[in-house]
């Protein structure tokens, strides 16, 4: 029996399996064997496989995505400004409309045509916004079953695992069914949406058995519910906290450790197709955006929810004595969430070897201006000046 096949006897297994305390373990069970055989599924296909021909995008893509870390801007001689690139990724079905948004939205071309499956290879375009320029990767339309190696699935769902965000293009005409399969398919192979991190620690160990902890009352889970699940995984020496009241599948995915948690945003196009009121529905559907490419209907709005889903910010500096430059194409474009320290790597390699401190002005600080030490993190349109040694 293939590892297909073996997949798909687990899931009917665990589909006729009523859920209740007395199948609770042999579930638990049949969800880390799932797992384990979606792992193999995806490991590089042996020799023969289908490696990605056209997705070569995928390999300097991935590069792109590294730039936006901080230690590439330590190599770069970049002192003034540096750019950045984000990356996201837009998937979806066949035929939705994803060529037809980034030829709208970059001044990249992607072919659009009424057929399904027009775009087999992944087309970068950009988007400037904010002075950031967001790196756009058109990808052929997933199909159930992708997971599964159908379609160019695979390459698509490796290629979507290192983005940023994931924009889920989907037909608005199609109903609500194309948005729970894509869900499936990116779930069944690690990709995790909108979802944080469990809270959970868990590291094997060489000697002393499982040690096990909780921090809060566990509903989902119990020591041997855990004990159960790590002798599938062979695994006799752990240890283990939960810090939150995590499920047994968030549990076997921090065993798994290959999980990709990423942000999504649902894009509903061709809503010149749909009543005002099917309109607003969409409209309101958690992480939901609704768009017609063709009638250029709420673009600007999508773009603008791209950059606020990207958590990009816009940090001003200011010379000694010299008031800061606040036009559209002047500050540096960091992650949300970065530091003074990322801020001078950004800036130059060597500045923050020479930090004595900096001063800022903005929403970051109680008071403004305000001097800050090198951990200090950073809010959108602060401005800051640097202080050397
Ligand atoms: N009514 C309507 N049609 C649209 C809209 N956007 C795109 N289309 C049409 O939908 C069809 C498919 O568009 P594409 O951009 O090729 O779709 P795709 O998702 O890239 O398709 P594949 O590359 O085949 O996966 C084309 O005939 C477009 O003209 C829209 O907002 N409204
Ligand atoms: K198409
Ligand atoms: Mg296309």
């Amino acid at each position: 029996m293939g590892i297909v096949e073996k997949i798909q006897e687990i899931e009917r297994e665990i589909s006729r399996t009523q859920k209740n305390k007395a199948t609770e373990y042999h579930l638990g069970l049949l969800k880390a064997k799932l797992a384990k055989y979606r792992q193999q599924l995806l490991e590089p296909a042996s020799k023969g496989g289908a490696k990605g021909e056209g997705f070569d995008v995928l390999k300097s893509g991935d590069a792109r995505v590294a730039l936006t870390t901080m230690t590439v801007f330590e190599a770069e001689e970049q002192s003034e400004f540096a750019l950045i690139v984000a990356d996201f990724r837009e998937v979806g079905f066949p035929s939705v409309g994803k060529s037809t948004f980034l030829s709208t939205v970059t001044n990249t071309e992607s072919v659009a045509a009424n057929y399904e499956f027009t775009t087999l290879t992944c087309i970068p375009g950009v988007i400037e916004y904010q002075g950031a320029n967001i790196q756009l990767l058109d990808l052929p339309g997933i199909i159930e079953g992708a997971s599964q190696g159908k379609g160019r699935g695979r390459q698509v769902i490796s290629v979507a695992k290192t983005a940023d965000l994931i924009l889920m293009m989907l037909d608005a005409t199609k109903g609500d069914v194309q948005r729970s399969l894509l869900e499936t398919e990116l779930e069944s192979v690690g990709i995790r949406l909108n979802k944080p991190r469990p809270n959970l620690y868990f590291k094997r160990k060489n000697t002393g058995g499982i040690k096990f902890t909780q921090t809060t009352p566990l509903t989902h889970c119990n020591e041997k519910m855990i004990q159960t699940i790590l002798h599938e995984y062979k695994i006799f020496n752990a240890e283990i906290v939960f810090r939150e009241d995590s499920t047994v599948d968030e549990f076997i995915d921090v065993i798994q450790g290959n999980q990709v948690y990423l942000k999504c945003l649902y894009v509903y196009n061709k809503i010149d197709q749909l009543s005002l009121e099917e309109v607003d529905r969409l409209a309101r559907l958690p992480h939901s955006v609704v768009i017609s490419c063709e009638w250029n209907l709420n673009l600007d709005y999508m773009i603008q929810k791209i950059w606020e889903y990207l958590s990009l910010i816009r940090v001003y500096t200011k010379k000694p004595g010299n008031a800061p430059d606040l036009g559209p194409e002047d500050g540096i474009i960091l992650r949300g969430g970065c530091t003074v320290e990322h801020c001078c790597h950004a800036l130059h390699r060597t500045l923050a070897s020479q930090f004595r401190y900096a001063i800022v002005w903005g929403t970051s600080t109680k008071f403004s201006p305000q001097r800050v030490g090198i951990h200090h993190v950073l809010d959108h349109e602060d401005v800051i000046q640097i202080v050397k040694k």
